[in-house]
């Protein structure tokens, strides 16, 4: 072909794509039931205005979208095709529970786990998929499993104990990935399997290094999806020109090989069994274990269907649940404990309760009775709101509802999203939003229970997060273990350690500030 016809196609083609464009961004600017919301109108017109806030300017589009909202009012048109709202009161409307059809938006799935329950966007398939793994986080399963993390705990408390009286300090996000990466993947696979970090002399930063870049990529893919399709077919390469990929393919690799050996162990299970009935050594789960581990639970489980037991749909899953309860919870924890000894009034108080209702220190009571303490648990919840670890906005999609708010009508279909990082900071229900005030809900009952109304840090619905009962356990249990036995106190830490400055679906710090480091400068009596 000579070179003037190649140019003249090239040049051809570029024209149809500009009329495309033209066409596009005039259809969207005028034509689109969209078109009437308020917002900018570049980002009406095109997806490029998010992409520029969270590539190019490093992951502040949630922040920029909150300045729109102040210029622009409570619903706002984000992007061509997503409405935002900005009005606490609504979240129950969006986020509804059981007998409202909502569905998640594809964009919003962590794509390189689409099997995942959390990127499982048919309704049913999810419903079916939640039931299944709900029950291992229900309450009485949390209960249940109360001894297996005490037993982390203590684990986690000789790293405390080591550093008594010495110069040396502990990172707190280091010290809860490793905690809350063995206990979830223990309960996952089985003791014997899953990680050991708290096991080791020294707390391993493996795996918040993992999670953290996880993270920072998970900004960049949903952008970029074919950089993982790539990476993905030439795992080595990708290493090469990018070292921290080697995290995550570290940690996918981990989780896949205890998923597949969990399938193996039951595969051998089930054909010891149907050769000798009475021979049952090799299993995983056996029926008396109280807190049977998940995965090899569901594979024995004859009520799911065979297609939801294959390796890759497990290996998903998996990877997901150990990227949720982890990085979350021991985010929550290490921002929780900063805030504490951060205020000395606080310390002080949360202290002289523990005090009260544990006169002996080496009796931690049980979960159940340290719900009942008034100012740990304020603290808690104090904690959750003030951390608001997950910054990202989470659409949602009424597929045939027309929702309302105000006077405006959202057509069917369209994603709408809000972001509980300001609901949880919004100054006309949290007063003075930015301290950290338990106070606030030492509350009358009624009051209470409207206040907690707007403690959305985990979303909520039938999409919301499973994980709520494990996340309380796990601060209730640590929070009271550890500032009961031992005084501590923060070392080279300030507010800026724990400030949220990047939306990479979690809240991140600046670059490297996430650490709160903390010495251990004596033990309780
Ligand atoms: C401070 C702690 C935590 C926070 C702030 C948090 C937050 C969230 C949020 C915002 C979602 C998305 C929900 C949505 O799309 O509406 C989510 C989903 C999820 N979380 Fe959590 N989470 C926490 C702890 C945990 C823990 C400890 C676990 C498990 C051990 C867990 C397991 C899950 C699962 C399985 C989902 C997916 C639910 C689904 O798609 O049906 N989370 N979490």
């Amino acid at each position: 072909m000579e070179l003037s016809m190649i140019g003249t196609i090239l040049l051809d083609l570029s024209l149809v794509g500009l009329v495309y464009a033209a066409a596009l961004i005039f259809y969207r600017l005028y034509l689109s039931p969209l078109a009437r919301f308020p917002g900018p109108r570049l980002a009406a017109a095109t997806g490029l205005y998010e992409v520029y806030y969270q590539l190019i300017k490093g992951g502040i589009f949630t922040w920029q979208i909150n300045r729109l909202h102040d210029q622009y009012g409570p619903i706002i048109r984000i992007k061509p095709d997503e409405l935002h709202i900005r009005d606490p009161d609504y979240y129950a409307t969006l986020y509804s529970g059981p007998g409202t059809h909502r569905n998640k938006e594809a964009g919003f799935s962590f794509i390189a786990f689409p099997q995942s329950i959390f990127s499982t966007e048919d309704h049913a398939l999810h419903r079916d998929r939640r039931r299944v793994l709900g029950q291992f986080f229900k309450k009485n399963a949390i209960l249940r499993l109360e001894p297996a993390i005490r037993a982390n705990i203590a684990l986690l408390e000789k790293h405390f104990a080591s550093l008594v009286d010495t110069q040396g300090c502990l990172e707190l996000h280091t010290a809860f990935q490793c905690f809350t990466s063995d206990t979830l993947s223990q309960y996952c696979f089985g003791r014997q399997q899953g990680f050991h970090y708290l096991e080791q002399p020294e707390l391993s930063p493996t795996w918040k290094l993992r999670i953290n870049w996880m993270f920072e990529f998970c900004r960049v893919n949903r952008h970029l999806p074919f950089l993982v399709v790539l990476a993905r077919r030439w795992p080595a390469m990708a290493q090469r020109f990018c070292p921290p990929f080697a995290y995550i393919l570290g940690m996918e690799q981990d989780v896949r090989s205890f998923v597949r050996h969990a399938i193996h162990q039951h595969k051998t299970q089930t054909s010891t069994v149907s050769a000798s009935k009475t021979d049952t050594t090799t299993t995983t789960t056996t029926p008396n274990d109280p807190t049977p581990p998940i995965y090899p639970s569901i594979l024995a489980d004859p009520s799911v269907p065979p297609g939801e037991k294959d390796s890759p749909r497990l290996e998903d899953d998996a990877i997901f649940l150990m990227m949720a309860g982890t990085d979350a919870p021991s985010q929550a924890l290490a921002i929780t404990m900063f805030h504490i000894l951060h205020n000395a009034e606080v310390h002080h108080r949360l202290k002289a309760e523990l005090l009260a209702h544990i006169p002996d220190m080496r009796c931690i009571p049980a979960l159940e009775s340290l719900e009942q303490l008034p100012f740990l648990s304020a603290t808690i919840k104090e904690g959750l709101r003030l951390s608001s670890i997950v910054t990202t906005r989470l659409p949602r999609i009424a597929p045939h509802e027309t929702l309302r708010y105000q006077h405006w009508e959202i057509p069917a279909g369209t994603p709408v999203s809000m972001s509980t990082y300001f609901i949880l900071r919004d100054p006309t229900i949290f007063p003075d939003p930015t301290s950290f005030r338990p106070d606030r809900w030492l509350l009358a009952e009624e009051d209470a229970l409207r206040l907690q109304r707007y403690l959305v840090p985990a979303s909520k619905g039938t999409l919301g997060c499973l994980g709520q009962n494990m996340n309380s356990a796990w601060m209730h249990l640590v929070l009271a273990t550890l500032f009961r036995r031992y005084e501590l106190a923060l070392h080279d830490t300030t507010a800026a350690n724990v400030e949220m400055t990047r939306d990479n679906f979690i809240g991140q710090t600046a670059v490297g500030a996430n650490n709160v480091r903390v010495r251990v400068v004596g033990v309780g009596n």
